[in-house]
């Protein structure tokens, strides 16, 4: 019998028993503002490093969805407390080599935490921790992460499916060392192995057997590391990283707003012909969907960038006939695969493979979902070529994905009679994300 859970929704989830909910098209274009919630991947990594850092950290504009809501309880079951009012959430520490000697945690569907949490886990002495999740993120890949850990000395064991959560991990006094891994599937394997390894016994070297898809979110991982007191030399082609054992000190870290989350609304404003600020951006951001900003400029879309927000105003018409790589911002493939339904002409994605592994498969989601609206789509096993055409209305299943859910309300701001189903899911990252719309002025049925 399964351990794992069918659901990830917790206290911080939204739209609890809603079913469904049909959009209502954007009548008239408009020119709004609005402030993006924090970032799930800034939240969660700065959870677990300030759960392992000596002393108390104060982290504001801290993310609230299932995702940080699980990592926090997973953390607070290891040891650390977290005491939080609206903004801010104080963070305490963990001792080294405090973790209980047998602890069970609940990790939701985030791959952050499931990714981040294992090695960290292995640097401590006498505990066994079992790592469950939903079934969702279970079967999501792992091994190469584990085969790693276990290179490095950790003891990780599956207790069901090989390969998959959930999983014990067992600390042990003889860790570190040198390791070689692959980061053409997920780069949160080398964040998971890089934020481990000051906590190792040895000092740890990390060589990259190919390149890192979405390399980006390791330099944020380098960067917070960095900023919590632990420095990470890289080679300039990042294929070797080394870190010197030390401590993570506690810090007051303002947290980034969620540059993905910001995105759907900037392609709202590019689809709707309407001008929409985002305020409280890091332009200078790793965050890597920041590039969707450029694609949409490709697109035909004026944008103005600010010391800390952007504008984005939509085209009368969206450009296509264009080929976009997006392995570097591999999150919003769906976003501007949406997006390209409305253009003038063809656009093709490519560099997307492993968004197939992701929440869901997503390409052979969109794939579905766009052909059910009867757009022509073209699948291929990195991306796909969509075609605009009529599109129909229709009910749309969200495979219970944050970013399926997102992408294709943006059909219904433009087409009438679009329903998505569990439309809850968005809890993942941004639980208020159908809220924002409707401060926009969309109208939004729940059933
Ligand atoms: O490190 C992170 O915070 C993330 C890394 C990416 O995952 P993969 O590298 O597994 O694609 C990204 O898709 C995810 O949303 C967040
Ligand atoms: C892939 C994603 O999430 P995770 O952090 O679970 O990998 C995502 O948010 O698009």
């Amino acid at each position: 019998m399964t351990i794992n859970l069918k659901s990830a929704k917790s206290p911080w989830s939204a739209l609890d028993g809603v079913e469904k909910l049909t959009l209502h098209p954007v009548k008239q274009s408009f020119n709004k503002e609005v402030v993006i919630p924090g970032s799930k991947s800034v939240t969660n990594r700065a959870f677990i490093l300030a759960a392992f850092s000596e002393g108390t950290s104060t982290l504001s504009g801290y993310l609230k969805s299932d995702d940080t809501y699980w990592c926090m309880e997973t953390l607070k079951k290891l040891g650390a407390t977290f005491e939080f009012n609206d903004t801010d959430i104080k963070v305490t520490g963990i001792e080294v080599n405090q973790l209980p000697s047998k602890q069970q945690v609940f990790i939701g569907s985030a791959g952050t935490t499931a990714r981040f949490l294992p090695g960290i886990l292995g640097t401590q002495d006498n505990s066994e921790i079992i790592m469950t999740s939903t079934e969702q993120l279970a079967v999501r890949p792992h091994k190469t992460l584990h085969d790693a850990l276990t290179q490095l000395g950790v003891e990780v064991n599956y207790l069901e499916e090989h390969g998959q959560l959930p999983i014990s991990i067992k600390g042990n006094t003889e860790t570190g060392g040198k390791v070689s891994v692959a980061g053409n599937q997920s780069s949160q394997f080398i964040s998971g192995l890089l934020m481990a390894a000051p906590l190792f016994n040895k000092p740890t070297e990390i060589e990259l057997t190919t390149d890192i898809v979405q390399s980006a979110y390791v330099d944020i991982t380098i960067d917070m590391m960095n900023q919590f007191g632990i420095n990470v030399d890289v080679s300039s082609d990042y294929k070797q990283m080394k870190v010197e054992q030390g401590k993570y000190q506690a810090v007051n870290l303002p947290l980034e707003a969620d540059l993905s989350t910001a995105c759907y609304f900037m392609a709202l404003a590019a689809l709707t012909e309407s001008t929409i600020k985002i305020n409280h951006l890091n332009l200078n951001s790793h965050q890597p969907d920041l590039e969707v900003v450029d694609i949409l400029e490709k697109m035909g879309a004026e944008v103005e960038r600010g010391a800390d927000y952007v504008v984005i105003s939509g085209p009368k018409q969206l450009r296509g006939n264009l080929t976009i790589d997006m392995n570097a911002c591999s999150d919003q493939a769906l976003t501007i695969g949406t997006l390209a339904t409305f253009a003038d002409g063809p656009i093709t994605i490519t560099g997307v493979e492993h968004i197939r592994h992701h929440e869901c498969n997503r390409v052979s989601a969109l794939t579905e979902s766009l052909s059910k609206l009867g757009i022509q789509i073209e699948e291929h096993q990195d991306g796909w070529t969509i075609t605009p055409g009529k599109i129909k209305s229709g009910v749309l299943d969200t495979f219970d994905d944050h970013r399926i859910a997102m992408s294709l309300s943006l059909i219904g701001t433009k087409v009438d009679g679009i329903t998505l189903l569990d439309p809850s899911c968005v809890s993942k990252t941004c639980p208020t994300y159908f809220e924002m719309l409707q401060s926009l002025g969309i109208t939004i049925d729940y059933i």
